[in-house]
């Protein structure tokens, strides 16, 4: 039954999906003989964490019951108290940690803190599914930086638009739903001025009945050669639109984009510096980016080994033609030893299309 309990905390955490950055999504669930007599889970930074809340409805019969979490309860004072005081309070005998926490201010001092005050703690509890559910705050805690996930929408032939740029629409209707999906759980998406150019796109998340939230939107645009009137800069919606450019760009011209959009010099030379402006981007706590092209910003991502997630969209449809862009521009590699690797693939049917989503083998 510990098993059970684990991913019902899991499923409790995974409520949270976009809400939590720049903290972790966690689940708790407090079992007293057989019973679940609390449940929560974490629902926006700040506010208070998941065993608090799974604590408070269980009330007194936590006393003596056993907790399962979904990461080591914090032990340091953040926005919000320490869980591990409040389990200590509580009187709980024993706890179930998934998996530790690697925030250095808490990895390890939470358990032994329990551990300290004669609670047995129970270590490793379906591990790898806690490790996927908090695949972003995992890299973003480690290194602040922000988890890179890029999404493609090709032909099986691997086209993003025809010779001539038609791209609406090479998927159908579940596909471009997963695509707003994956703008409401990521911190921010990131294009080039190129899809600016071509596309004009909003960048918003338009799920139905509204459920969704914008992400941030970050153009990369080296010349800051955006139009005033682009969408991306006219739009009302709670998340700023942000232009990254190096030192080409006028301050005239930055002046007048400013009244809409933040712009960010990153760097001097003719390529806005990718690493740097990562680097940026998780200082400000953007915890992921979903670079949503083009091509040839993909290409700059791939080259680059930035890409810390794959989501490749395949509609059975070919295009064909040398003329018609990739979804992986730019350089090339000439050896296949150096191709990119997908690994932990899922392919899943969306409509009559694909989704195949892996990791970068090495990274
Ligand atoms: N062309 C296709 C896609 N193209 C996605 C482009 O990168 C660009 O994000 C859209 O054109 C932006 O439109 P907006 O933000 O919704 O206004 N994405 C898809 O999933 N399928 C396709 O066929
Ligand atoms: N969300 C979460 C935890 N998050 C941990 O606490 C840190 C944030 O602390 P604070 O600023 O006080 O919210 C965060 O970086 C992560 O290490 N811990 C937990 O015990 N339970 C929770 O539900
Ligand atoms: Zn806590």
């Amino acid at each position: 039954m510990d098993v059970g309990y684990m991913k019902m905390a899991l499923e409790l955490a995974r409520k949270a999906q976009g809400r939590t950055s720049p903290n972790p999504m966690v689940g708790a669930v407090v079992v007293k003989d057989g019973n679940i007599v609390g449940t929560g889970y974490h629902q926006k930074a700040g506010t208070p964490h998941a065993e608090v809340h799974a604590l408070n409805e269980a009330g007194e019969r936590a006393y003596g019951a056993d907790l399962y979490v979904t990461l080591e309860p914090c032990n340091h004072l953040g926005r919000t108290p320490p869980c591990t005081e409040a389990i200590i309070r509580a009187g709980i005998k024993r706890v179930f940690v998934a998996l530790r926490d690697p925030n250095p201010l808490v990895s390890g001092k939470g358990i032994a803190r329990l551990k300290a005050h004669g609670i047995e703690v129970q270590e490793g509890l379906l591990e790898d599914e806690a490790r996927k559910v908090n695949e972003v705050f995992l890299k973003y805690i480690r290194t602040k930086l922000p988890f890179v996930a890029l999404k493609t929408a090709t032909s099986l032939d691997g086209k993003i638009a025809t010779e001539r740029g038609e791209s609406r629409w090479i998927t159908g209707q579940e596909a471009r739903l997963r695509g707003h999906w994956l703008r409401n759980i990521y911190d921010a998406i990131l294009v080039g001025i190129g899809t600016v150019m071509a596309d004009d796109p909003s960048l918003t998340c338009r799920l139905p009945d509204q459920e969704g939230r914008d992400p941030i939107r970050i153009i990369v645009d080296s010349k800051l050669s955006i139009d005033e009137g682009a969408r991306v800069l006219n739009l009302h919606s709670p998340a700023p639109t942000i232009i990254a450019t190096t030192a080409q760009a006028t301050a005239e011209k930055i002046s007048r984009i400013e009244k809409n959009a933040p712009v960010l010099v990153v760097n001097e030379g003719k390529e806005v510096h990718l690493p740097s402006l990562l680097k940026m981007l998780g200082d400000m706590e953007i915890t992921s980016v979903l670079v949503e092209g083009g091509g040839r910003l993909n290409g700059s991502f791939l080259r680059e080994n930035l890409v810390d997630k794959f989501y490749c969209f395949l509609a059975p449809k070919i295009i064909g033609g040398t003329k018609a862009p990739g979804s992986f521009g730019g350089e090339g590699i000439s050896s296949l030893r150096d191709v990119t690797e997908l690994i932990d693939v899922v392919v899943e049917h969306l409509g009559t299309d694909l989704l195949v989503t892996g990791y970068p083998k090495g990274k």
